[in-house]
C-alpha cells in the first residue's frame, strides 16, 4: 500500500474531495514512489481553483498563484496544490506568463514534460497512466509526452531536466527525445541562467553523471550553457569520474576545476556569492593538495571544514581512493582548529607587552598560532605569554 508521506498527504487529497473536487498525487512523487526511491515534495493536482484551495485549509501560501499553485500546510509539511492547468501563451520558450485552467486531469498530464513525470495515483492507490509513464519506467526510458518538439518549445529547461534525470536515476533517452533536444537545445539560450544552474547542480550530484554529461555532450547541449562552449574535452574528462560528490559545494567546485573556472565563470552562473566563496576555496587548495601527502598539519588546519570536499574531490581527480576519515582524526587531534582556541588573544597581549595595537599583534598571534599548530608550545595561557615574550626577544635581537 501506500508509503506514510503519501499517507500523510491523504486528507488533503480527501479534503479536496469532499467539497466536491477531484484530486490526485502527480509528478516526480508518484515516480519515485513507483521506483521504490526516497520521495521529494509532494505535488498534488486538483480541480479546485487556487482560490477555492485557499479558502478550504486553514493554512496556505500563495506562491505561484499565476500558475495555478498554492501551498498548503498541514502538520508542519508542505504539498503544492496545483489547480489542472495547460500551460497558456508560450513566449521566449519560457514558461508561460498565463495558465489555462482545464477540467479534466487527463489534459493536465498532457501538458507535462516526460512520460515517467505524468502520472498520477488517487487516494486508494490506483494510478492513471494514460500516457505510458510506467511502461517507460520499466523500461528506464525518459520520453516526453506527445511531441517533443512542442514540450520543449514550452520549456526549454525540459531539455536540462532530461539530463539530471539520467544523471539521477540512470535512464536513458529515448531516441525522438534526444533528436529533439539535438535539435532544439539552442532554445536553453532563453531560458535564465539560475533556473538552468538548479538542474545542472543536480545533474552534478547525480550517481549516473558520467553518463549524463556525455550526453550533454553527444547532443551539444553544453554549447549553450555559461562559458562551457569551448570546454568539450574538459567535460569528457569529468565523465571519467566515478565518486559520487556528497554536497553541493563538492560537487561544483569539482567540476570548476575540471573546466578551468574561475570566480569570473562562476559568477557568469549566478550562483550567490557566499557559495562561490567556498567553491574558491577549495580550488585554492586543490592547487597543491595533489596527493595524500601534500596532507600536512599546515593544510589540514588551513582547510579544516572543507577537508572532505577537498579530498573527495582530489581522490576523484586521481581515480585515487579518499580518505576522509583519517584525514577528520588528523584535523581533529592538532592542538587547535582555529584561532579562536588558541588560550591567548589580542587583549591579552596588548596587558602583557603594554603595547598599543598595532601591526605587530596580528605577527605576533600568527607566530603564537604557528607555534601552538606545530607543538613548539603549549596551549596554555601562562606558557604562551613566556613564549609570547622569548619570540619578542628574539625578534628584537635580529
Ligand atoms: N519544466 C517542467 C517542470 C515540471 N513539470 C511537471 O511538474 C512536475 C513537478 O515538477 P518538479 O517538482 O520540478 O520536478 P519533479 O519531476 O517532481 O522532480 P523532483 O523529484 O526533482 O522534484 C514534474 O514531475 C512534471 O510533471 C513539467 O512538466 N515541466
Ligand atoms: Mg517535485
Amino acid at each position: 500500500m501506500m508509503n506514510e508521506q503519501f499517507q500523510q498527504a491523504l486528507s488533503i487529497i480527501e479534503t479536496l474531495k469532499r467539497h466536491g473536487h477531484e484530486a490526485y498525487f502527480v509528478g516526480g512523487a508518484v515516480r519515485d514512489y513507483l521506483l521504490q526511491r526516497p520521495l521529494g515534495d509532494i505535488d498534488i493536482a486538483t480541480s479546485a481553483h487556487p482560490q477555492e484551495v485557499m479558502s478550504i485549509f486553514p493554512k496556505t501560501v500563495p506562491v505561484g498563484i499565476a500558475h495555478g499553485t498554492v501551498m498548503v500546510i498541514e502538520r508542519g509539511v508542505s504539498y503544492e496544490v496545483t489547480t489542472f492547468r495547460k500551460e497558456g501563451r508560450y513566449e521566449d520558450y519560457r514558461r508561460p506568463k498565463e495558465v489555462t485552467f482545464v477540467s479534466s486531469l487527463y489534459e493536465d498530464l498532457q501538458r507535462r514534460d516526460f512520460t515517467m513525470n505524468a502520472i498520477a495515483m488517487n487516494e486508494h492507490g490506483d494510478i492513471i497512466d494514460p500516457f505510458g509513464g510506467t511502461e517507460a519506467l520499466k523500461q528506464r526510458m525518459i520520453e516526453t509526452v506527445g511531441d517533443a518538439a512542442e514540450r520543449f518549445n514550452e520549456d526549454a529547461l525540459r531539455m536540462m531536466r532530461a539530463l539530471r534525470f539520467v544523471s539521477q536515476l540512470g535512464f536513458s533517452l529515448s531516441t525522438k527525445t534526444k533528436q529533439a533536444i539535438i535539435q532544439y537545445g539552442h532554445l536553453l539560450q532563453h531560458i535564465a541562467v539560475e533556473r538552468i544552474a538548479v538542474e545542472f547542480e543536480k545533474l552534478l550530484l547525480g550517481p549516473f553523471m558520467s553518463k549524463a554529461i556525455d550526453l550533454l555532450i553527444e547532443t551539444n547541449l553544453f554549447c549553450y550553457l555559461p562559458e562551457l562552449a569551448t570546454k568539450k574535452r574538459e567535460l569528457a574528462q569529468l565523465a571519467t569520474y566515478s565518486i559520487v560528490p556528497t554536497h553541493r559545494t563538492e560537487a561544483w567546485a569539482r567540476f570548476a576545476f575540471v573546466v578551468h573556472f574561475h570566480q569570473k565563470e562562476l559568477k557568469k552562473w549566478k550562483l550567490p556569492n557566499h557559495f562561490i566563496r567556498d567553491v574558491l576555496i577549495c580550488l585554492k587548495a586543490l592547487e597543491h593538495i595533489r596527493s595524500l601527502s601534500d596532507w600536512t598539519v599546515d593544510t589540514l588546519y588551513e582547510y579544516g571544514p572543507y577537508i572532505p570536499h577537498i579530498e573527495r574531490i582530489r581522490a576523484a581527480c586521481k581515480h585515487d581512493e579518499p580518505h576522509v576519515h583519517l584525514l577528520l582524526k588528523r584535523w581533529e587531534a592538532l592542538p587547535i582548529r582555529n584561532r579562536k582556541e588558541l588560550a591567548i588573544n589580542g587583549n591579552d597581549l596588548l596587558t602583557l607587552f603594554e603595547r598599543k595595537a598595532g601591526p605587530w599583534l596580528a605577527t605576533m598571534i600568527e607566530n603564537i598560532e604557528r607555534a601552538v599548530l606545530h607543538r613548539k608550545v603549549e596551549n596554555e595561557k601562562e606558557k604562551l605569554k613566556e613564549w609570547a615574550v622569548c619570540n619578542q626577544r628574539r625578534e628584537n635581537n635580529c
